[in-house]
């Protein structure tokens, strides 16, 4: 029953928008509404006894019937998000964060994604994010990610327009442009400065030989906190992408796998792109990606420093500051969209099966 009911207020809550905060067909006070989210308002009612718009009981303790998610995209690179800032949680036995990444993504047996991201507090700044790709393998960094958890951090749990963002790449740097309403963002993130990840003694700039399907391809392999291997095309329409992106993804030179980007520039400051993703194959936009082909292309002379990219899922905005004494090789930053999907509850028996696939 009272899983019914959670159900019905998450569903409800989507249908109202989440931000107008309807629940059991009714419309809670739009601040509350705002804040919250009727699902999570329903769930504190319940804590302290009984829902008074559904009439579900929690009589104190509830236990909750499952794993409370959210699904978030950017530019339809969608991953599945878990809220450890909203509470710890444990998972069953035997069910690892790369386990349940796998289940999640599954189209057709969960519920479609590129991955699993987790959201949490820092130790060294007030949000801390990681990243587990469709393979269950874990990335360093994910742009489009990036800008959903502070939208998410932002607008649910109160924190400011500007913060940091622990990751394994380092310290991020968000900044809310805009937060018309709850589950709509546009955000810029300080990207930190790339890197190259060529041969000792190789430069932003150099490019490396690649033999693939006996041809040499030349790609530039590019960290942005998580490598890349930008190929430059004439027509990104009609790129291998899904067959030479797993070559390359799995090349021996790039011994812990590479996130392929396949570029055409347009004009100087418009690029458009494909990528294959490490991990996660083929998706619609890959914010780390954009971001490595705009240093791939100015470095080699073929486009500026700020550049329009264009992907399957939209357009972000890549600028690459000159270098300055605090960074030698620059600064990256990046703005684009992050949009809310739904919150949903997995429930546990779901959680179990789907991850022991
Ligand atoms: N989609 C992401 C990158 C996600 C991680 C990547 N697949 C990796 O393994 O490094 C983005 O928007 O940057």
């Amino acid at each position: 029953m009272e899983l019914a009911a959670l159900v019905a207020a998450a569903m409800a809550g989507l249908a109202g928008g989440l931000g107008a905060g309807w629940h059991a067909g009714r419309r809670w006070g739009r601040e509350e509404g705002k804040a919250l989210g009727a699902l999570e308002l329903h769930r504190r009612a319940l804590r302290n006894g009984r829902c008074p718009i559904c009439g579900a009981r929690g009589g104190g303790a509830v236990r909750e019937p499952g794993l409370s998610v959210v699904k978030m995209h950017g530019l339809g690179n969608a991953y599945v998000y878990v809220d450890l800032a909203a509470g710890d949680v444990a998972l069953p036995e035997g069910v690892t964060w790369p386990s349940l990444a796998r289940a999640v993504a599954d189209p057709h047996l969960g519920i479609g994604s590129d991955g699993l991201i987790l959201m949490a507090r820092g130790r060294a700044a007030p949000a801390a994010m990681r990243i587990f790709n469709a393979d269950g393998s874990e990335g360093e960094m994910c742009g489009n990610g990036i800008r959903a958890v502070a939208m998410w951090m932002h607008q649910r749990h109160g924190l400011p327009r500007h913060f940091d963002v622990e990751t394994l790449a380092g310290l991020r740097s968000v900044e809310i442009l805009e937060s018309p309403s709850f589950g709509r963002a546009r955000v810029r993130v300080d990207m930190g400065a790339p890197h190259e990840v060529g041969p000792a003694g190789s430069a932003l700039g150099d490019s490396v030989s690649l033999e693939v399907r006996g041809e040499r391809l030349e790609v530039w392999p590019i960290s942005v906190g998580n490598p890349h291997a930008v190929l430059f095309v004439e027509d990104v329409d009609r790129a291998p992408v899904r067959e030479v992106g797993p070559l390359i993804e799995r090349h021996e030179r790039f011994p812990g796998r590479v996130n392929v980007e396949f570029v055409q520039v347009v004009e100087p400051g418009r690029l458009k792109m494909r990528v294959w993703e490490r991990g996660s194959g083929e998706t619609m936009a890959c914010g780390t990606g954009a971001c490595a082909c705009v240093v791939a292309a100015a470095a080699t002379g073929r486009a500026g420093r700020r550049a329009e990219v264009e992907l399957p899922g939209g357009r972000l905005e890549v600028e690459w500051d000159e270098p300055d004494p605090g960074h030698p090789l620059g600064r990256i930053r990046m703005t684009g969209p992050a949009r809310l999907v739904m919150e949903a509850t997995l429930p546990w028996d779901w959680v179990k099966e789907a991850s022991a696939r």
